[in-house]
């Protein structure tokens, strides 16, 4: 409530049109549109509140349900995303793609290909529902029909989130400003529970703790990846999360895919990660533009996943022995 008191009448009324509606109930018009909400609502005299019948406070409580009720009202517009599928179109030499392949939530998919085969074409056609209107002419369906345009290019409504290596923050925030910010804007209750859990979550993540109270600018590039991973788990609506691109990033990568999965997202990730890779239930094997090959993880691939990851540990040793000085003699 009070980020929405510092906000300016213009903007609001511009975001959430029914709000004119809602004080010219009362039989307020606020004439000031540069004027925040708060500092508007300070200059309304006693005899308005007592012709109203209700004082500020209450004024304001009216006020939040109003604006849940619009935000449970949009959300309730969005088609619940059950799956998506990716009909197959061509490859770079023309050579037809043949694929029809339906992804479910709580799924975790991995794209595998050389540098340049296309992985992250396919990631966009996903992102951009592609109609056969890309260089590889697939088609994305929402839920087996096909979506609908205004769906397509509205700037509200994102099908995808995506996380990406460059996570860096500019922001002059802490990590809770940051989180709150988020959470606000997307008018959830019982916002510093929530906010708790995101930090608490992010910092199952990462690999050194911080805290609610951190600067963004001070987070590494590990803790700022955990940070954006539960931030988009807790509170993004996108049903599909892509990711290009995280090894080396200094995060659990295994609890970061599990907490994407509990939250019933489609994960969609590039990599050239062994150990991402058969996380997933299956990879994609993208080669000269096109779907080649689709793996379906094995049992046998399942149990080498441990040992991978014991390399890993032991490379991951190797690094913090070579940072802090030591010579790498004995293995
Ligand atoms: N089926 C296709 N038909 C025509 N062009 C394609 C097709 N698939 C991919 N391309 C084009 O090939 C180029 C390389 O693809 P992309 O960047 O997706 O590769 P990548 O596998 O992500 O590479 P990297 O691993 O280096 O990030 C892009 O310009 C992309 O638009």
């Amino acid at each position: 409530m009070i980020a929405i008191l510092e906000k300016k009448i213009g903007h609001l009324t511009a975001e959430f049109p029914p709000l004119t509606g809602f004080f010219s109930d009362y039989g307020i018009t606020f004439n000031d549109l540069h004027a925040t909400l708060g500092d508007s609502l300070d200059l309304l005299s006693e005899e308005i509140y007592e012709d109203m019948g209700i004082d500020r406070e209450k004024l304001l409580e009216n006020l939040d349900g109003f604006l849940q009720r619009i935000a449970l009202a949009e959300i309730d517009e969005r088609p619940l995303v059950s799956d998506i599928t990716i009909l197959g179109g061509h490859d770079k030499s023309g050579t037809p793609e043949e694929v029809e392949l339906t992804l479910v939530r709580g799924s975790i998919t991995s794209i595998v290909g050389p540098t340049g085969s296309g992985k992250s074409r396919l990631l966009a056609d996903i992102e951009w529902m592609a109609q056969n209107d890309t260089p590889t002419g697939r088609t994305i369906r929402v839920n087996g029909k096909k979506p609908d345009p205004e769906l397509r290019f509205s700037l509200e409504y994102k099908l995808v989130a995506q996380l990406s290596q460059n996570m860096n923050f500019v922001m002059d925030a802490t990590v809770a400003e940051f989180v709150f910010m988020h959470a606000e804007s997307r008018m959830i209750n019982t916002l510093d529970t929530l906010v708790a859990d995101i930090i608490a979550q992010a910092n199952l993540l990462a690999g050194e703790p911080f805290t609610a109270q951190t600067p963004l600018t001070a987070l590494s590039g590990g803790q700022s990846r955990a940070l954006m991973i539960a931030d988009t788990a807790f509170l993004s609506s996108s049903p599909v999360v892509l990711i290009d691109e995280i090894e080396n990033a200094g995060i659990d990568r295994k609890k970061a895919l599990s907490l994407l999965v509990r939250k019933e997202k489609i994960v969609l990730m590039a990599t050239h990660d062994p150990i991402l890779a058969l996380m997933a239930e299956q990879r994609l094997i993208i080669k000269n533009g096109g779907i080649h090959k689709i793996i379906e993880t094995t049992g046998k691939e399942r149990e080498n996943l441990v040992r991978l990851e014991e390399f890993d540990n032991k490379l991951l040793a190797l690094r913090t022995r070579l940072r802090s000085g030591e010579l790498i003699e004995e293995l």
